[in-house]
């Protein structure tokens, strides 16, 4: 049984923190009236999407690790009194506050950082209030059954998020015919060290990216893909049988507004088309994330003519996480399934509000992190209770990225009834 009689909050207080790349952040501590206390912190993502809600940063340079000194006073001066001395009934009344507080409709003002912070930390507020785990509040919220999640493991690096020649931002690994997420985590560690020692034969010195994933020196996806192939055979697995692909191009990071950057030579649409109709024919690719740059509407409706029967076509910086647009891109037919990042839109309410509409039209979502992370795990109990089936946090490696996958394996140890997603179809 839950209760609600409001939540009432005793401190709203925040503090500057480092993430993955070393850029500064936010983290929010929200203390409920009981004396428990709750906290939240914002990711930061290095390829976003044109129409992504704002940051909130320090003055001065570009310098994407600019410091979030300002929020943390705005989380003082204008935050905790808003939200203090007040009963919320529901988490919808506290982002609506911080909604109306901004009033630019995208953060502008206080910055999406501080509100997905804040909001983060309320959601965990109100399941405790309610005496229930935050999966179950999730799925309470969003009228939905929780199952856990296929983990997509980004286990090679390159565009935005690597220092090598791959256009494509990133090659997944899902796992999706194990038994349950601790055999698909431990299927993915495998994998991963697998795939290390091909790459090191292969290439001998070897980098990171971002993520976690290798970044291999290299512009060739059919060499990635060969090797990841070869990796997951060495892990004793079956590539399309219990080990599926995933790409997300991210081509917004090798557009110029006309043409693709790919192996060093400028490319239509269509012979990128053409790429992945190949890639997609040699490869158990099961899914492929903004294949085109978010502008090129009419790119997205051919991959979507050509693939989308068999295909997830996945949209991230053309979507935003955004309940409109969303909306709009189903209408268009332009895509079959969105990302959703939480701080892309600001807040956990307006995140809820992307994940029911993509519902309605019939789309799948996949619950994704941020190429800038903290141990947050959020993101992990928002894919259980929202039951997308899906999720990616970045390699199985790096402490930022497995507090995601080893958050899914405790949720999996203390309810052991969430069954394991099965939503392929062969
Ligand atoms: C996770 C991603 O990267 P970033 O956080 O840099 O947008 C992505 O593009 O899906
Ligand atoms: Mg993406």
């Amino acid at each position: 049984m839950t209760t609600n009689d409001g939540l009432r909050l005793r401190s709203v207080t925040a503090e500057q923190i480092l993430d993955s790349r070393g850029h500064p952040t936010l983290q929010v501590q929200v203390v409920t009236d009981d004396g428990a206390s709750f906290s939240g912190s914002a990711p930061a993502g290095a390829s976003t999407g044109d129409h992504e809600a704002r940051e909130l940063r320090d003055g001065g340079s570009d310098f994407g690790g600019r410091g979030v000194t300002n929020a943390v006073t705005l989380v003082a001066d204008q935050v905790e009194p808003l939200l203090t001395g007040t009963k919320w009934v529901t988490l919808d009344d506290i982002d609506g506050a911080l909604y109306r507080l901004d009033g630019t409709g995208r953060f502008a003002k206080i910055g999406a950082n501080t509100a997905v912070a804040v909001s983060i930390a309320c959601a965990r507020a109100f399941a405790h209030q309610q005496r229930i785990p935050l999966h179950e509040w999730i799925s309470d919220q969003l009228g939905t059954t929780p199952v856990m999640p296929v983990p997509h493991f980004n286990v090679v690096n390159g565009g935005a998020h690597a220092a090598n020649g791959l256009a494509f931002q990133e090659f997944l690994v899902a796992p999706t015919g194990a038994r349950d997420i601790s055999d698909a985590v431990q299927m993915g560690a495998e994998i991963y060290a697998a795939l290390e020692a091909e790459l090191r034969s292969r290439f001998g010195s070897l980098g990171v990216g971002d993520e976690g994933g290798f970044a291999p020196d290299t512009d060739d996806e059919n060499q990635v893909l060969d090797t990841i192939m070869r990796s997951i055979e060495r892990a004793g697995l079956t590539p399309g049988l219990n080990v599926r692909l995933a790409l997300d191009a991210a081509a917004n990071s090798f557009y110029d507004g006309k043409y693709y950057r790919l192996h060093g030579r400028w490319r239509s649409a269509d012979d990128l088309l053409a790429r992945y109709v190949d890639l997609a024919a040699n490869y158990p690719i099961w899914s492929i994330e903004d294949p085109f740059d978010e502008s090129d509407r009419n790119a997205w409706h051919d991959i979507m003519d050509r693939l989308g029967d068999r295909v997830q076509i996945l949209g991230d910086d053309i979507f935003v996480t955004d309940a409109a647009r969303i909306r709009a891109g189903a209408k268009e037919e332009i895509a079959n399934a969105a990302l959703i990042k939480p701080n892309q839109i600001g807040t956990v309410t307006q995140t809820f509000e992307a994940l029911r509409t993509a519902r309605e039209v019939g789309f799948r979502t996949m619950i994704s992190h941020r190429s800038g992370e903290t141990l947050d795990t959020f993101i992990a109990d928002l894919a259980v209770g929202a039951g997308t089936g899906q999720i990616k946090a970045g390699a199985p490696a790096r402490g930022e990225r497995v507090a995601k996958y080893n958050r899914l394996t405790r949720l999996h140890k203390l309810y052991p009834q969430l069954g394991y997603a099965q939503w392929w179809t062969d």
